[in-house]
């Protein structure tokens, strides 16, 4: 080879080498090359950028310096089995990260093993930041979560309201029909709610459904569901309870309110409840013997609990 090709090669591979470090030095995403054990051996400008070091920090460090404390023997040993695996790309996952300042970070990283010069394998990361994304994502659960909470339930007491209310209920009745388990419902009615309105305004009356829900929520068991029908009327749905058992729960729960004081004005208030029992699969025949139960306990005077006749 005369001088003029060596000099022509050695040119074609000065200008080559040049458009690789332009190529990574500008590169909008992070890049990074570490060493068998884990150093870093090259960190681009956007690496460094996006991690809050200089270059001259991170260069022979371990890579896991941006790695929150309680994952890095986890990737530590990831990075040991991707240098010694067989594999030449490592997925693209994502992985949380720790910036210089402390700040967690979300990425999205993809790897793959090259051969240095020295003929050991090499890992070259490239990086990409997603954590507005992320952060975006998490608000969007959240209202999403929001509005599937306000879809579902009342907004005053919490209770599950009539439309997801009456879809439990009907989950439930196919429950005890497939399992032939019994299964109640008591329909409660606050007693002459519209005196208390009328006498001490709207928002006390407010006060005193959250309060009263509040304490029959207290007095159920876990599995029992109280759901506001509308208005002051309210619904519990006892899976597993046969009728006498649902009467003796109800009686409990009459008791426990009329003996309760609610509002800061210290108001009492009593309850008429009908209990029925299920037979059959029909949530509209159900509701509709515990509505007429608990219209015979107004008719009878209030303040009581009727089961209604089997059906
Ligand atoms: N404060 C308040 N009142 C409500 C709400 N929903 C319904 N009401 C009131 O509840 C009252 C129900 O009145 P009525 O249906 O006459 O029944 P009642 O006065 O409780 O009499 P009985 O049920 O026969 O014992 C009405 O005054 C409604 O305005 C609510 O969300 N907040």
């Amino acid at each position: 080879m005369d001088n003029a090709t060596t000099h022509d090669l050695y040119q074609r591979f000065q200008r080559t080498q040049r458009n690789t470090e332009n190529v990574i030095n500008t590169a909008p995403l992070g890049i990074c090359i570490t060493d068998p054990k884990g150093h870093f051996e090259l960190v681009n400008p956007s690496y460094c950028e996006f991690y809050g070091y200089r270059e001259e920090e991170l260069l022979g460090k371990h890579f896991t310096i941006v790695v929150p404390q309680a994952y890095r023997p986890t990737m530590s040993d990831l990075h040991d089995l991707f240098i010694e695996g067989e594999d030449n790309q490592e997925l693209r996952q994502e992985w949380e990260v720790r910036c210089k300042n402390g700040e967690v970070r979300t990425i999205i990283a993809e790897a793959a093993r090259i051969e240095g010069d020295d003929g050991q394998p090499r890992k070259v990361t490239f990086i990409v930041d997603i954590t507005q994304r992320k952060q975006l994502e998490e608000r969007l659960k959240q209202a999403n979560e929001r509005l599937d909470h306000i879809a579902h339930h009342d907004e005053l007491t919490g209770l599950l309201n009539r439309r997801a209310g009456l879809q439990c209920l009907e989950q439930e009745l196919r429950r005890s029909s497939r399992y032939g388990n019994p299964l109640s419902v008591a329909m409660f009615d606050l007693d002459n709610f519209k005196a208390i309105n009328d006498t001490h305004g709207h928002s006390v009356g407010d006060k005193i459904l959250e309060e009263v829900t509040a304490t029959v929520n207290q007095a159920l068991r876990e599995t029992d569901v109280q759901i506001r029908l509308g208005g002051e009327e309210f619904l519990v749905v006892m899976p597993e309870v046969n009728a006498e058992h649902a009467r003796l729960a109800m009686e409990r729960i009459r008791r426990i309110v009329g003996q309760t004081t609610f509002t800061e004005q210290a108001l009492t208030v009593t309850l008429s409840a009908g209990v029925a029992s299920y037979v059959e699969t029909s949530t509209t025949r159900l509701l509709d013997h515990a509505d007429k139960a608990m219209y015979q306990a107004k008719q009878s005077g209030r303040n009581r609990v009727v089961v209604a006749s089997p059906m």
